[in-house]
């Protein structure tokens, strides 16, 4: 044992660390910060404390290991909660892109970049202006769709497709890197570390594996043979048992429950490692024989789980790529043979996992094979170079020529169980010495141990950069895209603002000039109705229209009259309604007019107005209604007493008693005469066929009496009066034709005006009028609204999109302070100190 590895024991021996937190019971606890603090100062004052007096103490590679602790802790918890952050950011990404579903941008497109995060206005204003602040768009890392359909590139897939397909894809990937969060969380809060061995098929990993245990656990073979994973765990967190638990395909692991494995004895390896179909992974656990400065199983610190994959084949090679991104991976070592080229598929594997795990260990095994070891070595170099860079340039540490089976040869192949004895005893120096193996050694247990700042803790750094990023560029990206959105938004909303303020003033306006138009031409053929009527029966009746057969045929007469008069009437109404529907025409044809003007060409072109089908209801309902009872009076006129002053003002003209009723109207008055006045009256008005002339010869017949003596007057009186009474009768015959149309007439009117026939009729023509234009001005209405509401919606639905955009920039805006915020403190977060201070 050198000076150096002795050095190193007393201090892992020596380290009396105690418990902080841990993932795993079985974990080795870690020293919290305070008590490395307290540790070192104890170191520098020389406490009393035993621990911390030994010489080893005062060594510096014990104070640059605590301060590795210290500085683990620091990062550790840096990290952690920087993902606490992320993981935050992601939901807020993940609810925000169910309301607005998150534009996913083509890689490489060109987007503005720097705005303004205090004025958005002057962004606003900016966005419209400038065409400056251009930027390419990073790659997405772990946002990348792989969408992998047909013969599209990524970017024509995901323009072919909606939207909201694109932000369900998101929705998985951001669900998925969540799930990657959080176990990375849980492990850079765990002690124990996983090391890949994958690599070439018969490169000799499985016979590497059991070098580093210096011990034939695995089984190797000529053939390819490790066809199942195997991982190698200390057999005390098994109960200190060793035997194999196989994992059937799809079974989640539980150590605690034997449900979930099957269980064999370490000797069934070469079987199980073959059965490839029935388990996906077997855990081997083992006692690591060697002392635990030693140990890489079980050193004390960190607890090592070695993972023996299959050699990378067709068959194998994806499978083994998913492995080694799993998070618990802390390291991949990859095993090529000395003897061989490096493969096209070791390349692409190394390549993808370098990305992934930022370190991967290259074991080039076999080189005790090798003749012309300078020329492999360089050989082996120059690729090296080409694949990764980094691991080049590290090559002391990442790099190894060894032989594996050197170290092993002589070992027996799980005959018996080391750790039966009980004992610690170091069989190190069992097997074959190989110092480039021991520089391998070292170098890996340097790196899992003292550097596992870097192998717990890179990968989170790693992950969370490669996360930030992505949000960054996602935010960036949808910035703008809300910010292009808005603006054209609201440009939208400039546009159309006007339009609509413009239809509703309009259709105010149209609305009220149709108002006014149905108002008025109901105004006017409600009056026109009412004159015509009116007019016609003022003077209805004063010239007989209807031919006059003679005395014999007087009641048919009377009849025809009546007919003609009611007929009369009703064609001076079907006048009035003409006259109306002649005017609704035309204000239907204004309406329909104003209507192309405001509304366009095609408005009511479906519509063709009929004007016949107003007024269709029938009006023989008059005749039916007008009853015009012909009655005795109707046949003669007689205004004799209507113009007596001193008579009472007559009722109606009662039918059938017109003449006894003069004779009772006679006995108020001058009852010596009650006897032969309706004689009187009947022959006055023989000569002059005018009742009203009657009344004037009365009155001189009267003073004509008070001239002439009592004797000659009744002389005179009796041929007088058959005179007269022949005379008025004969009147009266000759009066008929002219007596019954003015007295069915005025009987005709009575009743019409009983029945309020103009009114009404006025009433209902011109109702029918503004109820018929009611319909195309309601078309008109409908059709502003309609337009109105088109323009209402457009303008509510941009407001929408504007107020969603601007929620949208806010919130990316807000997201990618965050995000800057957390590269600064990831990226604070310097892992290569700890390499720096050794
Ligand atoms: N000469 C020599 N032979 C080796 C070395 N390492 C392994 N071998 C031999 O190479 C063969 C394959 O070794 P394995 O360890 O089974 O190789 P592997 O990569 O695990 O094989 P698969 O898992 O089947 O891909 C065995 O016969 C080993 O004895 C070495 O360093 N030198």
């Amino acid at each position: 044992m050198n000076e150096k590895e002795k050095e190193f024991q007393d201090q892992k021996n020596e380290k009396p660390i105690s418990t902080s937190s841990e993932a795993s019971g079985n974990s080795t606890p870690m020293p919290t910060d305070e008590e490395i603090i307290q540790q070192l100062t104890a170191n520098m004052t020389n406490t009393n404390d035993t621990r911390f007096r030994s010489p080893s103490f005062t060594s510096q590679k014990f104070i640059t290991s605590q301060f590795q602790q210290l500085h683990y802790n620091e990062s550790r918890i840096t990290l952690s909660n920087s993902i606490n952050a992320v993981k935050q950011m992601f939901i807020s990404l993940q609810e925000f892109n169910r309301s607005w579903p998150i534009y996913y941008p083509p890689q490489g497109q060109n987007v503005p970049n720097h705005y303004d995060s205090q004025n958005e206005e002057t962004n606003l204003e900016n966005h419209r202006n400038t065409q400056h602040f251009i930027k390419n768009v990073k790659p997405f890392s772990l946002l990348k769709l792989d969408l992998r359909l047909g013969t599209l590139s990524n970017i024509d897939l995901v323009h072919s497709l909606e939207n909201t397909a694109v932000s369900t894809l998101l929705e998985n990937r951001i669900k998925k890197i969540l799930g990657h969060l959080a176990s990375l969380q849980e492990r850079i809060d765990d002690t124990s570390s996983k090391v890949l061995i994958t690599g070439d098929v018969n490169s000799g990993k499985s016979t590497f594996a059991n070098a580093l245990m210096r011990r034939n656990v695995l089984p190797d073979d000529q053939l390819p043979c490790t066809e199942v994973f195997c991982e190698v765990i200390d057999a005390s967190h098994n109960h200190d048992l060793e035997e194999v638990h196989a994992i059937g395909i799809g079974e989640v692991y539980d150590i605690r429950d034997v449900n979930t494995y099957e269980i064999f004895p370490l000797q069934k390896l070469e079987d199980l490692v073959l059965q490839v179909d029935k388990y996906a992974i077997l855990k081997v656990y083992v006692h690591d024989t060697r002392s635990q400065d030693k140990s890489l199983l079980r050193n004390g610190v960190v607890d090592i789980a070695l993972i023996d994959g299959p050699g990378l084949n067709l068959n194998s090679f994806h499978t083994t790529q998913v492995f080694a991104r799993q998070e618990e991976i802390d390291l991949v070592v990859f095993v090529v043979s000395a003897t061989n080229q490096i493969t096209q598929s070791a390349i692409e594997f190394i390549t993808s996992a370098a990305n992934e795990k930022s370190f991967i260990f290259i074991v080039v095994n076999k080189f005790d094979v090798v003749r012309d070891k300078t020329r492999c070595v360089k050989r082996i170099m120059d690729q090296i170079a080409d694949i990764s860079p980094a691991t080049h340039k590290g090559s002391r540490d990442f790099v190894h020529f060894v032989s594996s089976e050197n170290i092993v040869k002589n070992f027996p192949r799980n005959e018996s169980n080391p750790g039966d004895d009980g004992s610690d005893d170091d069989n190190d120096d069992n097997g074959n010495q190989d110092p480039d193996f021991d520089r391998l050694e070292n170098s890996l247990r340097d790196f899992v141990l003292e550097k596992r700042c870097l192998s717990k803790l890179a990968p989170a750094k790693t992950y969370l950069l490669n996360a930030i990023t992505d949000i960054t560029t996602l935010s960036l990206v949808n910035k703008n895209k809300a910010d292009e959105l808005r603006c054209q938004a609201s440009d939208e909303l400039s546009a159309i603002t006007p339009t609509y303020e413009d239809s509703i003033s309009q259709n105010a306006r149209t609305t009220i000039a149709i108002e006014e138009k149905i108002e008025k031409i109901s105004a006017d053929v409600s009056e026109k109705t009412r004159l015509i009527l009116t007019s016609f029966l003022s003077y209805m009746g004063d010239i007989p229209a209807v031919k006059y057969e003679g005395i014999f045929s007087v009641y048919d007469y009377a009849n025809a009259t009546r007919d003609h008069i009611v007929q009369n009437i009703l064609k001076s109404l079907s006048n009035c309604e003409d006259y109306s529907r002649n005017k609704t025409s035309d204000g239907v044809k204004y309406i329909k007019d104003l209507g192309s003007e405001k509304i366009g060409n095609d408005f009511m072109s479906d519509k063709l107005f009929r004007d016949d089908l107003m007024f269709t209801r029938r009006k023989d309902t008059l005749a039916r209604s007008i009853k015009a009872p012909l009655d005795f009076s109707d046949f003669y006129d007689i205004k004799l007493l209507d113009h007596l002053p001193s008579f009472p003002e007559l009722p109606m003209l009662p039918s059938m008693n017109s003449l006894s009723s003069i004779g009772r109207i006679t006995d108020v008055k001058a009852e010596e005469v009650s006897t032969v006045s309706n004689a009187l009256t009947l022959a006055t008005v023989v000569g002059t066929g005018r009742l009203v002339q009657s009344t004037h010869m009365i009155r001189n017949f009267f003073q004509l009496g008070s001239y002439l003596n009592a004797r000659v007057i009744r002389k005179v009186m009796l041929p007088i009066l058959i005179v007269a009474s022949i005379g008025g009768i004969a009147y009266l015959i000759n009066d008929i034709p002219n007596a019954i149309p003015k007295k069915l007439a005025k009987k005709i009117k009575r009743e019409i005006d009983e029945m309020g026939y103009v009114s009404n009729n006025s009433d209902r023509i011109a109702k029918e009028c503004r109820h018929v234009l009611r319909y195309p001005a309601r078309d008109v209405r409908d059709a502003f609204e309609k337009k109105i509401q088109v323009h209402s919606r457009k303008k509510e639905e941009i407001l929408k999109r504007k107020n969603e955009a601007n929620d949208a920039y806010r919130f990316f805006n807000t997201l990618l302070g965050e995000a800057t915020n957390q590269n600064e403190l990831v990226e604070s977060c310097n892992l290569d100190v700890v390499m720096a201070i050794d």
